[in-house]
């Protein structure tokens, strides 16, 4: 099987989502083959659940294509400070990977999408990430050389690659956020890629 790294997320107004794709395009341009996959929305009515594979858009993703990627970048909405609960749904699913350790020791990182701008990016990205530490993966932030985590003046943080979408979801990925974003999938994808060397 030939290794790839793992964009996974979560996205309702398509924030997230495009994020995951400017990270995949990062990862991509160091060689490293992408499989991107997103969660289905969570419904309180059981007879109102998803269909197994969405109409449109990425696939949903498997326990198999969590357990064989070799590295993993995790992106969700930021709700009240934290992930999103479809999310955090998916993770709580994986006690199988955690008894086997499928995850161990492979690079890791997370990116958010926030409506307003202190509205708790960095709450979501931290706390996103104990579920990966328990995993025993490796977590990655982003580089505080590029420019862009100096300069921007909306999302992006040292713990992950971050947007700012607005009130009413209207507000485009900036320069800088989408700079960080394909750095950030650049950093993960170069990483992956000397562990598979050895
Ligand atoms: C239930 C819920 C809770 C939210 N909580 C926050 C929040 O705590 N802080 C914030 O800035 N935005 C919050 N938002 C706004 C989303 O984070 C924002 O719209 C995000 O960009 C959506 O990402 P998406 O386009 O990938 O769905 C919330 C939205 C919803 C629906």
């Amino acid at each position: 099987m030939q290794a790839y790294v793992l964009v996974l997320y979560y996205s309702k107004y398509g924030s997230t989502r495009e994020m995951a794709h400017l990270i995949a395009n990062g990862i991509e341009a160091t060689g490293m083959a992408v499989k991107i996959r997103t969660v289905p929305n969570l419904s309180t009515m059981v007879k109102e659940a998803e269909p197994s594979i969405p109409a449109e858009g990425d696939i949903y993703c498997t326990l198999d294509d969590l357990a064989n990627c070799s590295g993993l970048a995790l992106g969700s909405p930021t709700r009240f400070g934290n992930m999103a609960s479809e999310m955090k749904y998916f993770l709580d699913q994986t006690t199988a990977l955690w008894l086997n350790g499928a995850l161990h020791g492979k690079p890791a990182c997370v990116f958010t999408s926030s409506g307003s701008m202190h509205g708790g990016q960095e709450s979501t990205l931290l706390t996103m990430l104990p579920p990966l530490f328990h995993h025993g993966m490796m977590i990655m932030g982003l580089s505080n050389a590029h420019p862009a985590l100096s300069n921007t003046k909306t999302g992006g943080t040292p713990y992950g690659a971050s947007h700012v979408s607005g009130a009413r979801h209207d507000q485009t990925l900036s320069q800088d956020e989408r700079a960080l974003c394909e750095d950030q999938g650049k950093r993960l994808g170069e990483v992956v890629k000397k562990l598979i060397a050895g």
